[in-house]
């Protein structure tokens, strides 16, 4: 049974809808201008460590005091957000780590297992919950909201000796790709200013693309780790569902998101990603096997280069395929095994798939929290329509894209397609399938590179791509691939069965090695 008329008429509805917002858009947004088009190359050498080296070098006593310092003037240009950096708690916590050292009589091996992370710089997105910093999610009605305690997954980091500098930007509500709201503005990617760091993790994607920060905190719904890392070059992990706690951080999945939902790590070097992992997952990642050695010549690797033609989403641009191909190649070449290319036609329904199921209620049969709901939290109940008419007049507090969320979700249906439904079974019964406990995907991770800002208005779709694998519960990793012909980053989503993250992970660390992983925004400048 295909879609119904009725399914088809939304599909279009929807798709006016968008148009038409986009049109608007263009006519009424302030255009944004920046005196400065490029960063600067770093000079800190320190900023150019991964976390673990970072953190050897401070067991060693090879970098006193905390020497590692923050660009600040890197941040303020790509608004990622500065005005809520903890710089002074931080310098006191960075004073006790020398007197840590002293008091390990254990030796270095002991005091890295203890502290792994410590005196390790990290950000936190803003979603979540860190002693003393706000957690607003782009809300203005949370504004003067204080975090009394930390998120579990990043207390976690903190016991690991880790020292938050503070936290970064997002989109409202972390429901955008664009991370734009109207407390913080919008966050800036560092390879050009002029596009989106992506969302909702933009503030830490930008933060970290930069080399202002050494790793940080995200999470991830429908690719909100994955999205803001391919735009900013870095590496990120969507971990198996359940692995890391997502507890402390606003709005709270409901309905049967809580299984979709996943908080992970993000960081420039690959090296950081199981480290990290093994931390914030806690107890959870004995699951995994983190420090199994992994042969990539014994796995089986795929490679689907689109979804298969969703009218919705727009088509995967030639040098992300062309990228793509090159790691096949590559792939090939070196480790001598056979890459397969797949076409798998249910992913052309991702987003239908994606939409209707982070509708559906919970186990316990309620309804998720509606995004107009959330939007209205320590506010007025929010109209989406009337919320729209004030956006025209420019007196909405809301972005518009939380307003076009809000409406959309009014047209909705309550009765889940079945063809929708029935779609969604099999695409997981045959990746589980393919996958099983060797097998490795590889699948681009958005059709565009870092569009302009404001873009995604025109293709709210897009972000269809990293959403599917959300609903699918599959570990997925985000790895960078070098730079397009215009000093863009280009990459790929390496994704494997459930609990099978270290495949991922390790397949990561090889193609960093082969395509050079992260490169210096400053020393990579975007072509005109
Ligand atoms: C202004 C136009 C708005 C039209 C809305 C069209 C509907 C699109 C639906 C959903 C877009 C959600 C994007 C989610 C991005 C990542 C979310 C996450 N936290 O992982």
């Amino acid at each position: 049974m295909a879609l119904t008329r009725f399914e088809r008429f939304l599909g279009r509805l929807l798709r006016a809808v968008v148009w038409m917002l986009f049109a608007a858009f263009k006519l009424f947004a302030p255009q944004q201008r920046h005196r400065v088009s490029r960063l600067p190359a770093i000079s800190n050498p320190l900023l150019l460590l991964s976390a673990m080296q970072l953190a050897r070098k401070i067991r060693r006593k090879e970098v006193s005091e905390f020497k590692y310092k923050i660009n600040l003037h890197f941040v303020l240009i790509l608004k990622t957000h500065s005005h809520f950096f903890r710089f002074s708690a931080a310098l006191q916590e960075a004073a006790q780590v020398d007197k840590l050292i002293e008091e390990e009589t254990g030796g270095e091996e002991v005091l890295e297992d203890r502290l792994p992370l410590l005196g390790v710089p990290i950000t936190v997105k803003e979603a979540f919950a860190l002693q003393g910093m706000p957690n607003s999610t782009g809300l203005l009605t949370r504004r003067d909201l204080v975090s009394g305690v930390d998120a579990p997954s990043v207390a976690l980091l903190k016991r690991a000796g880790a020292i938050p500098l503070g936290v970064t930007n997002c989109s409202e509500l972390c429901m955008w790709l664009e991370s734009h709201n109207h407390l913080y503005g919008i966050t800036n990617n560092p390879y050009d200013f002029e596009r989106i760091a992506g969302g909702s993790s933009g503030g830490e994607g930008s933060i970290l693309g930069a080399g202002a920060s050494v790793i940080g905190v995200g999470s991830d719904i429908g690719g909100s780790i994955r999205i803001p890392c391919f735009f900013n070059g870095i590496f990120g992990h969507k971990p198996s569902t359940g692995i890391v706690s997502n507890d402390g951080q606003y709005p709270p999945a409901s309905g049967l998101q809580m299984g979709f939902l996943c908080t992970g790590p993000m960081c420039r070097y690959a090296e950081d990603l199981i480290p990290m992992l093994g931390i914030m997952g806690g107890p959870n990642a004995n699951k995994l096997g983190l420090s199994a050695e992994v042969d990539l010549k014994k796995l089986r690797f795929f490679s689907v280069p689109h979804n298969g033609g969703s009218h919705l989403v727009s088509p995967v641009d030639a040098q992300l395929l062309q990228a793509q191909k090159m790691v096949v190649r590559r792939l090939e070449a070196d480790l001598g095994v056979k890459v397969q290319e797949l076409f798998i036609p249910q992913l052309k329904y991702s987003f239908q798939i994606w939409g209707t199921m982070m509708a559906s209620p919970g186990k316990d049969g309620k309804p998720p929290t509606t995004f107009a709901e959330l939007m209205s939290e320590g506010g007025k109940k929010v109209w989406p329509a009337w919320e729209l008419f004030k956006w025209f007049l420019g007196f909405s507090s809301h972005t518009l894209a939380a307003i076009g969320l809000a409406l959309v979700e009014l047209f909705q249906s309550s009765h889940p397609s079945p063809f929708i439904l029935q779609q969604k079974e099999s695409l997981q019964q045959e990746l589980e399938e393919l996958l099983g406990t060797d097998g490795v995907l590889l699948y681009p991770s958005h059709p565009q590179i870092a569009p302009k800002h404001h873009h995604p208005v025109f293709t709210p779709f897009n972000f269809s791509y990293t959403g599917i694998f959300n609903i699918l519960g599959l570990p997925v990793t985000q790895c960078p691939l070098g730079l397009s012909e215009e000093g863009l980053p280009l990459g790929v989503q390496i994704v494997t069965g459930k609990l099978q993250d270290r495949l991922s992970l390790a397949t990561a660390l090889y193609l960093e090695k082969a395509f050079g992983g992260w490169r210096e925004p400053g020393k990579s400048a975007a072509k005109p």
